[in-house]
């Protein structure tokens, strides 16, 4: 799997940014309520107007088309979009029903209907259908705000798995300084919408 490289790029309010993920590496981002963390992300995914380059290995956005570069370079929002009635809809690229399980659901989450979700099956089974395209790269923004700590969890755990086995670079945004500790070796905050390296939580694995 590639590279991500974020150079100089600039969107509204972030910026000049300048990061460099290893394909197999986790990122985490953290920064105050409205500092520009999901606006970066989107920026990414190439979903707003930005200035700049990122890059897959030497690839660079611009020289992909849009929906291609979102297939490969997939942003998670903590509130997915669903068109379809039924769950299963959602998953053109099939379900590996393992990954259901381990994320603590059952197979048959299949055929239910969305509007019945919760809050939390809705991220976690739109976290899945993600994982399920094979992405290069994963933006993830809060991907466990919803969860309690056994599916938070679970979602490490299938995300930390998804790293290692297909080399995936991940960029994760998370509030939660003990979480960041767990998942990445790298942890940075935004502030003034730039990055700065932040210390290691105490007690972490960093
Ligand atoms: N379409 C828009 N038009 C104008 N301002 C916007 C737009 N989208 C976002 N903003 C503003 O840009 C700033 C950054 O928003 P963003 O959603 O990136 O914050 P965030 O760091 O992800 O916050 P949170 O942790 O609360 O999710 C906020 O002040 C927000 O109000």
């Amino acid at each position: 799997m590639p590279d991500l490289t974020l150079h100089q790029l600039r969107t509204r309010h972030v910026g000049p940014i300048d990061l460099h993920i290893a394909a197999g590496e986790c990122v985490c981002i953290r920064g105050a309520s409205g500092s520009g963390k999901s606006l970066l992300l989107r920026a990414i995914a190439d979903l707003d107007p930005h200035r700049g380059d990122v890059r897959l290995d030497a690839r660079p956005c611009s020289a992909m088309p849009a929906p291609a570069w979102r297939r490969q370079v997939a942003l998670v929002m903590a509130e997915s979009a669903w068109w379809a009635e039924t769950v299963g809809a959602h998953f053109s690229d099939g379900c590996d029903p393992a990954w259901l399980a381990r994320l603590g659901l059952p197979a048959a989450a299949l055929d239910w209907e969305v509007a019945r979700c919760s809050t939390g099956e809705r991220q976690r089974l739109a976290l899945l259908r993600t994982l399920m395209r094979r992405p290069a790269a994963l933006l993830l923004d809060e991907p466990t705000g919803n969860l309690d700590a056994d599916s938070t969890a679970r979602v490490e755990a299938l995300l930390d798995h998804y790293r290692r086995t297909q080399g995936a670079a991940l960029l994760w945004i998370s509030h939660d300084p003990r979480q960041a500790g767990r998942v990445a070796r790298r942890c940075f905050v935004l502030e003034d919408g730039t990055l700065r390296e932040d210390r290691p939580e105490e007690g972490t694995r960093w």
